[in-house]
């Protein structure tokens, strides 16, 4: 008795094997079954969320914001009225994003070349900005450096560019603006871009793990410190939203994308239009009361990641009914 109902749970266990498998299989096969279902529920909106004007005469400062998430976060409140000043190293880039947004929305976007790892850099471009437009009220730290790689090849020179891109990079804007800010007695919204695993860290990724984990203590502090100054600090993490800049860096070949893909439960990435919106809600005064908040924006991708028994999504209803019958007819421990 006791050998056939061994038999038969092994025999069993090789079915609800053989059966993921093959379900796995096909979810990260070229078909990219599970994004051409699921995300049917789930379309993303690409309209500016926010009543127009929302941003009048508001100035706005995104570092980073000549490319990727960076640029689409400018177009978005420049749409809504603001003025922005877009901050990275390349000028040629900023100024040819700047024209094409200010063209398009009628409002002006200046570009100014700053390498955010150099406090005097940034102390320079914050004097050019204070001539520009004034001090900023919406500060977006959203400039990053990454790339995939085994820590065990890591340089200390690696390391220290990554983490002076993303902590130092932020810290040295965030202080050098918030001084000012407060010497003038004016209030400010702070919004730091990080990403899922700032919260759980993750392999192959260290330095940035490590950078955007040490930015989220810094704007969870200060939202607490400096409330007192009018500042609001909040966080965005986002999942995979693809962009050249990140793609390139961290799936080079492609093959990666169609598992993220598969994990996420909106079944599709992101995309740059949906974080720009929350990101414009984030720091407009319809979130005057949002502060210290850390924003997961990544369709699911987290919590998937995170369940022990998740990977049960592929037993089909027969299989249930085997696995029910075995559970139920346990007695004792
Ligand atoms: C698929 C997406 C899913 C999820 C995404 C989740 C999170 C995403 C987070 C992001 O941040 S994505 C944004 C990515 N965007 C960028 O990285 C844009 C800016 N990046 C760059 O400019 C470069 O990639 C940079 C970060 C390397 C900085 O350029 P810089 O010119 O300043 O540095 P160097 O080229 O001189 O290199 C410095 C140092 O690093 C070593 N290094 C560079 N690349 C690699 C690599 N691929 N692997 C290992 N080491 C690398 C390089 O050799 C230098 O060290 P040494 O001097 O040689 O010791
Ligand atoms: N795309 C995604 O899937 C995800 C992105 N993120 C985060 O979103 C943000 C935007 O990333 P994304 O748009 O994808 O990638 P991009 O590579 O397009 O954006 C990074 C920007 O940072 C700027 N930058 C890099 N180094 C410096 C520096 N030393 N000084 C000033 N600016 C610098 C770059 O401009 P330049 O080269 O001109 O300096 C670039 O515009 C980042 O914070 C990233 O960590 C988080 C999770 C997921």
């Amino acid at each position: 008795m006791a050998a056939r109902v061994v038999g038969r749970t092994g025999r069993l266990a090789a079915v609800v094997r053989s059966s993921a498998v093959r379900l796995q299989s096909r979810l990260h096969g070229s078909t990219g079954l599970r994004s051409g279902s699921q995300a049917n529920f789930f379309p993303p909106l690409e309209d500016a969320m926010l009543p127009s004007g929302s941003f009048n005469n508001r100035m706005a400062l995104i570092t980073g914001g000549g490319t990727g998430l960076g640029r689409a976060m400018t177009a978005t409140l420049s749409q809504l009225g603001a003025q922005c000043i877009i901050a990275s190293r390349k000028l040629d880039v900023l100024q040819r994003t700047a024209e094409e947004i200010s063209s398009q929305t009628g409002n002006k976007v200046h570009a100014v070349q700053c390498d955010v790892r150099d406090p005097q850099a940034v102390s320079q471009c914050v004097d050019q900005i204070e001539a520009l437009t004034g001090l900023p009220d919406v500060i977006i730290n959203n400039a990053a450096g990454n790339f995939v790689c085994p820590s065990e090849r890591l340089s200390p020179n690696a390391w220290k560019t990554i983490t002076d891109i993303v902590l130092n990079g932020t810290a040295f804007v965030t202080l050098e603006l918030g001084k000012r800010l407060i010497q003038n007695q004016k209030g400010a919204s702070f919004l730091a871009i990080t990403t899922i695993y700032a919260e759980s860290g993750s392999g192959f990724v260290v330095p940035s793990a490590s950078a955007k984990a040490g930015v989220e203590a810094l704007y969870k502090s200060l939202a607490a410190e400096w409330g007192r100054y009018g500042h609001r600090f909040n966080i965005i993490q986002p999942g995979p939203i693809r962009t050249k800049g990140a793609f390139s860096r961290l799936d080079p070949t492609g093959a990666f994308e169609k598992a993220m893909i598969d994990r996420i439960p909106t079944g599709r990435l992101g995309t740059p239009a949906e974080i720009a919106n929350l990101a414009a809600y984030v720091s407009s005064n319809y979130a005057s009361w949002m502060s210290g908040a850390v924003i997961r924006f990544d369709g699911g991708e987290y919590v998937s990641l995170a369940g022990e028994f998740n990977e049960l999504r592929s037993v089909t209803p027969d299989q249930w009914k085997l696995l029910e019958a075995m559970i139920r007819k346990t007695k004792g421990s």
